[in-house]
């Protein structure tokens, strides 16, 4: 048995509400006094009519007209006003009971929407600042259901489930103690059932717990698969991949249908024999108070029981086993929410390894001296992806890395940008570690173009300003300008503010690689990160992109993956990499004339009929030879 078992509120929860819902507490507390007032309210009533029934309705008349908690003294002692009085009772609790519930929902709702806002927001912001290997990992459809149902989930519990638990132990207290009050020889029978109500609800949480895990967890794997088909409709469509997808689609909801189930016929087993239990005790009690009333005392009973006492305590202990059975739908909900608060803090609370020292420098712009020293990384532990690199690259330098697909160059590259944290050695810029430099302000000095260009839903200008959001019009149309990009975005229907429609779909691929190139030159960093395009685009289109990127290069530091080396013979140092270490270096002239690696990718991209063993060193890195 775990430890929280014994606390009313798992940890994740406890947690979460002590962070969110403390500081809305007056709302939540406005909610609960005001429900609960309102349940004593709604007594009134059936009080008023056992009441009325004994001291005016029964022809006899010899019961005396009396209120609980009413001194005597102020009750009227004519008939005709003791009627009225009555009437006014159950009317002035019905009016009364009515803004009651008002208060209540509209407090209660402003507390778990505030609460769900807080929430949402905060697991937002912890999410984006996870490392890059979080979502290396994690689906996006897992964290969409986290930052949507689980967030959701939370808001239910905590606007209506808490309250609700709050107002069932005033009730079934506050009710329990009315009825001894009213009868306690009853009384007690009525409660008989409540122990055994309690042992049936600690199984049922217990059982239903690993469900409801499991039911979230296939919420997050059906939102993923649906989210990736989305993304890559055109794959599924131009692969007739659709039967094919519709199956794994299927067999994502079959899942969640098996999880939802697994739930579903625990709760409609666990909910109706809660209200099996509460009716039992209900009959129970009629039988007994009947017996009483008809033939009398029942054994080990005493005393006497008037009609108008025992319509009450019927409707009392209606009243009292009512809640009891919604105990079923607190523990449920709690259970959910339950698991939904264990993934949102665990989200949130995820420990982050790439993030700012506490004593991080961040100077306003820097010269853009760039060194490698013996570097290693691995994505994997014991899989090293780039291993012992060295070099260095003055202000306005431009390093190529070059080498065989997978050889590590994109990963050295992002390494740069602290997209990763080195294992070993280490990076400076200006002599300065980049884990020493503050984060925004690495990232505002180094720029990157990457060869997977990303624009946003939204209009031309908006996606070449992104990250330098305060430029106007005019900075916008100069980056646009240097970026070749002027001419045909002046030609798009709305111009500047055409909208490029999700990931940029509505441009094409040499469109949007210019919009991401205006991008960084509207940044204007002292260093680049360029991971040069790999998609063959016209040869026009060629010629402008790279006299764009020749302008964006000029004066910056500039770190290219290269894979035209037509485009790199100018750079001032090449590094050739091969399963994550350097294998050469030089300028293109020296790395020709030592005739290694560099010479072979030089004579196989101009043309030059690959040998077998010339090819299997190109791709071994990529593991094909496996
Ligand atoms: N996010 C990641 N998680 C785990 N492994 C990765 C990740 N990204 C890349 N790798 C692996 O690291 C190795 C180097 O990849 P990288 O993208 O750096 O190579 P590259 O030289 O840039 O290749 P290419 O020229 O094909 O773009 C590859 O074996 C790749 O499978």
């Amino acid at each position: 048995m775990s430890g929280d078992d014994f606390s009313p509120l798992a940890a994740p929860v406890r947690d979460l509400f002590a962070r969110y819902a403390l500081p809305e507490l007056p709302l939540f507390v406005l909610g609960v006094v005001t429900s609960i007032v309102g349940r004593a309210v709604s007594l009134v009533p059936p009080l008023v009519l056992g009441v009325a029934i004994d001291a005016l309705f029964t022809p006899s008349r010899d019961v005396a007209y009396r209120l609980p908690l009413v001194p005597a003294a102020w009750i009227p002692g004519d008939p005709r006003t003791q009627l009225w009085l009555s009437v006014a009772l159950i009317l002035g609790s019905l009016v009364v009971g009515g803004a009651l519930t008002w208060t209540q929902g509209v407090s209660l709702s402003l507390f778990s929407n505030r609460i769900q806002h807080a929430v949402r927001v905060d697991a937002y912001r912890a999410m984006q600042e996870l490392d890059m290997a979080f979502f290396d990992d994690k689906q996006t459809g897992q964290v969409m259901a986290i930052l949507n149902d689980d967030v959701r989930n939370l808001r239910m519990f905590l606007g209506s489930t808490v309250s609700g638990a709050l107002q069932l132990l005033a009730t079934v207290l506050g009710i329990a103690a009315l009825l001894f009050y009213l009868n306690a020889q009853l009384a007690a029978v009525t409660l008989l059932g409540v122990p055994v109500l309690a042992v049936f609800t600690v199984w049922f949480m217990r059982t239903i717990r690993p469900r409801y895990r499991a039911l979230r967890a296939s919420i997050g794997d059906l939102n993923t698969r649906i989210e990736n088909n989305l993304s890559g409709m055109e794959v599924i469509k131009t692969s007739n991949a659709e039967r094919y997808e519709n199956e794994r689609v299927g067999a994502a909801s079959w899942e969640n249908y098996l999880t939802t189930w697994s739930v579903a016929k625990l709760e409609y087993l666990y909910q109706p024999s809660m209200d099996l239990l509460a009716g039992l005790s209900f009959a129970a009690t009629f039988a007994l108070g009947g017996y009483w009333l008809v033939v009398g005392p029942p054994p080990g009973f005493s005393g006497e029981l008037l009609v108008g006492e025992f319509v009450t305590f019927l409707f009392m202990t209606q009243r009292f086993v009512e809640p009891l059975s919604g105990a079923g739908r607190i523990v449920n909900s709690y259970e959910n929410a339950r698991a939904s608060g264990e993934r949102i803090v665990d989200l949130v609370e995820r420990p982050v390894s790439v993030r700012d020292r506490a004593d991080a420098v961040r100077p306003e712009r820097v010269e853009g001296r760039v060194e490698y020293d013996d570097v290693h990384f691995a994505y994997l532990p014991g899989r090293p992806v780039v291993e012992g690199l060295s070099f260095a690259g003055e202000p306005g330098e431009t390093i190529a890395f070059v080498g065989p697909t997978g050889a590590g160059k994109s990963t050295a590259a992002k390494l740069l940008l602290r997209l990763y944290d080195v294992d070993g050695g280490a990076i400076r810029i200006d002599g300065i570690d980049v884990r020493d430099l503050a984060l925004d302000a690495l990232r505002s000095n180094v720029g990157y173009v990457s060869q997977d260009v990303f624009l946003f839903d939204g209009t031309v200008r908006e996606n070449i300003a992104y990250g330098a959001f305060e430029a106007d019009d005019e900075a916008v149309v100069a980056a646009a300008r240097a970026a070749e990009a002027h001419d045909f975005v002046r030609n798009l229907p709305d111009g500047y503010d055409t909208r490029v429609g999700e990931r940029g779909v509505k441009l094409s691929g040499g469109q949007r690689q210019r919009i991401s190139i205006a991008r960084a030159v509207l940044q204007d960093p002292a260093v680049l990160v360029l991971d040069e395009a790999t998609s063959a685009v016209d040869t026009e289109t060629e010629v402008l992109i790279q006299r764009a990127l020749d302008r964006l290069t000029a004066d910056r530091t500039t770190l290219v993956i290269a894979h035209r080396l037509s485009t790199i013979r100018d750079a001032e140092g090449i590094v050739v990499l091969e399963e994550g270490r350097v294998v050469e270096r030089g300028t293109h002239d020296d790395l020709l004339a030592a005739g290694g690696l560099y010479s072979t990718l030089w004579s196989v991209q101009a043309g030059e009929r690959a040998t077998d063993a010339v090819l299997d060193r190109l791709l071994r890195a990529d593991g094909s030879e496996e």
